[in-house]
Parts: structure tokens; C-alpha cells; sequence
């Protein structure tokens, strides 16, 4: 089985591969600091946890922003991982921005998508807001795995400055999330966009992380070819096939919007 997982060696390196990356960024943009949105899921709370090594506590502006669909016990966490790094953060309830926005335009009321969607845009938008108002960077928080499929809300949380996590695949944020102190109870959690009730990223792709990962290893990031991957992984052709398809079609939202070519 192709495992995506570093060794023990490689954690240090990775860790502070990254911390130096954050401190970079920040310094190039003569930023003052960074803000993070904190979901109580493991990839807000590894870059959280990253960021306060990177560039201390002071200098990171965490946001808890709960909409009705959220769980209460993924906003205490979040409130938790907030208090346990010592960084201010604020909790701004987005749903009347979203019932505002249903008040403008009530044809999309009920369309379960895009009113999900839709919460991960309002919250880019108060990112941007504190950003802009603190001269601070949004920080990221997708990994290679979403990145790579395409899950994530273009212009949503994939609206941000830099992704400090963006090369690991979810075994890794698990990973490194243990090797720098992170509770295992947060570590080992399902992951969920919460962007409607009960989702899970696993029950909305159809697809395990662990298969997914493997897949992403071996075939669209390695060398396999889709038989030898079925082959070493144990997976039917029709499952590599969709995780292709899946990263094909999510190309537009990796890539900056394009224009036409220049006319000569
Ligand atoms: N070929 C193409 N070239 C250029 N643009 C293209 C396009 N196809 C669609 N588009 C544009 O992209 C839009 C669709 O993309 P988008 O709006 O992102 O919407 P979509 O990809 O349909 O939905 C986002 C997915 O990401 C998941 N998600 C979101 C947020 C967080 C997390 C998480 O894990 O926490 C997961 C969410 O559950 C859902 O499955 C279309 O409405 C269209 O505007
Ligand atoms: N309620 C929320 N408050 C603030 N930020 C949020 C909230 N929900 C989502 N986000 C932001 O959107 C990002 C994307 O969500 P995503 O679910 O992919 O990551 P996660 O919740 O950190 O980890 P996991 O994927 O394991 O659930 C989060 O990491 C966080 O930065
Ligand atoms: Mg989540």
C-alpha cells in the first residue's frame, strides 16, 4: 500500500519548513500579523497551532465565526483552540448576513449549495474585512487533498493569501497536527465543511481520505499508472477513474480566472 505518511524525520523538517514559509509571507507583504478563521477541525486548527510557532501569538487574529448549521461542540473546540494558542479572537455569528442575502435575493432560498457556499463566501469576506482593517494576511487552511479535488468554495474558503498547508495530504495534516501537541480527540476528527447540516467530507465525495490520499500518491501527484495503481492499491478502475475526473474538472479553481489570449 502506497502511504502517504512522513517519518518521524521528516515531521521536524515539515514543521519547520512551514513556520518558515508563514514567517515569509508575512514579511513580504510588510504585514502586520495574520488572521485565521477556526472551525474546531484539524486544518484550521494545524495551521493555527503553526502559526503561533511561525510568528508568535500576538501576531495571529483568530475569527469563530458559527451559521446555524454549525455543531455546537465544533464551536466550543474552536473557542478551546483559540484560548490554548493565547490569541484574541472574536466569535461573529454569520447567519444574518446569509438571511440578509436571501432578503436581496430569496430564489436561492432552500437551494442547499449554494446557501452552503454562501457561508464559506460571508465568511471570506469578514476575513478581509478584519484583514484590510489589522494589515494582516488570511491565512489558509486547505490541504493537497481538497485542493486536488476540488474540495473547497471558490472565492470562499479558498479566498486567502498563502496556504501554509496547502502541500499535505489529510494524513499528513493529521500527522503533523499529533507531532506539534494538537489533542488527539481534535486530530483523529471527522472531517466536515458544515455548510449544511450532518455533511461529512467523505459522505459527500463518496470516497474515504484514505483511498483518496493513496490515489492522489500514487496516480495524479506519482508515477502510476491507473493499473499498477489498482494493482498496489487494491482499488477498481472506476474509483481511480472519478478521482480523475474530480481533479480534471476542478482545474478552473487552482488556476487564476482566465482572459483571452492578447490579440497580436
Ligand atoms: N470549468 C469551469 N471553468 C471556470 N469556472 C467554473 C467551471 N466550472 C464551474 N465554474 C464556476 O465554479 C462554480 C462552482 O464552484 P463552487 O462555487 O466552489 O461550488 P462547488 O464546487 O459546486 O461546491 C463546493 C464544494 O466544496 C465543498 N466545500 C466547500 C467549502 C468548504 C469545504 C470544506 O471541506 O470545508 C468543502 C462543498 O461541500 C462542495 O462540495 C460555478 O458556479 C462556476 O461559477
Ligand atoms: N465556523 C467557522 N468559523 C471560522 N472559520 C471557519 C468555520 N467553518 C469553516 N471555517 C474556515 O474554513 C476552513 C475550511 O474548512 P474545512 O472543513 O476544510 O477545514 P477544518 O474544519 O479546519 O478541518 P476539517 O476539514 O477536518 O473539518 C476552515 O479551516 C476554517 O478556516
Ligand atoms: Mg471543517
Amino acid at each position: 500500500m502506497i502511504d502517504p505518511r512522513f517519518s518521524e524525520a521528516e515531521l521536524d523538517q515539515r514543521r519547520e519548513h512551514i513556520t518558515t514559509f508563514i514567517r515569509e509571507q508575512i514579511a513580504a507583504a510588510n504585514a502586520d500579523g495574520a488572521i485565521l478563521g477556526l472551525s474546531g477541525g484539524i486544518d484550521s486548527t494545524l495551521t493555527g497551532n503553526l502559526a503561533v510557532d511561525a510568528l508568535g501569538a500576538d501576531s495571529l487574529h483568530a475569527l469563530v465565526l458559527p451559521a446555524t448549521v454549525s455543531g455546537d461542540e465544533n464551536m466550543s473546540d474552536a473557542e478551546r483552540v483559540a484560548r490554548e494558542l493565547d490569541v484574541t479572537y472574536d466569535v461573529i455569528e454569520i447567519e444574518p448576513l446569509i438571511d440578509s442575502l436571501l432578503t436581496v435575493y430569496p430564489e436561492a432560498e432552500g437551494d442547499r449549495e449554494a446557501v452552503g457556499n454562501a457561508r464559506a463566501r460571508v465568511r471570506a469576506v469578514l476575513n478581509y474585512l478584519v484583514a484590510n482593517h489589522e494589515n494582516r494576511l488570511v491565512l489558509g487552511t486547505g490541504n493537497r487533498s481538497e485542493a486536488a479535488v476540488g474540495y473547497f468554495t471558490k472565492y470562499g474558503d479558498g479566498a486567502v493569501d498563502c496556504h501554509p498547508i496547502g502541500n499535505l495530504y489529510k494524513a499528513q495534516v493529521r500527522q503533523l497536527a499529533r507531532h506539534v501537541g494538537v489533542p488527539e480527540d481534535l486530530a483523529s476528527k471527522t472531517a466536515t465543511a458544515e455548510l449544511w447540516a450532518n455533511q461529512t467530507d467523505e459522505g459527500e465525495m463518496g470516497i474515504s481520505y484514505e483511498t483518496l490520499d493513496s490515489i492522489l500518491v500514487s496516480h495524479i501527484d506519482g508515477p502510476l499508472s491507473v493499473a499498477a495503481t489498482c494493482r498496489e492499491l487494491d482499488v477498481t478502475p472506476e474509483t481511480v477513474d472519478r478521482v480523475r475526473e474530480m481533479y480534471e474538472r476542478s482545474e478552473h479553481k487552482r488556476r487564476a480566472p482566465p482572459s483571452p489570449d492578447p490579440l497580436t
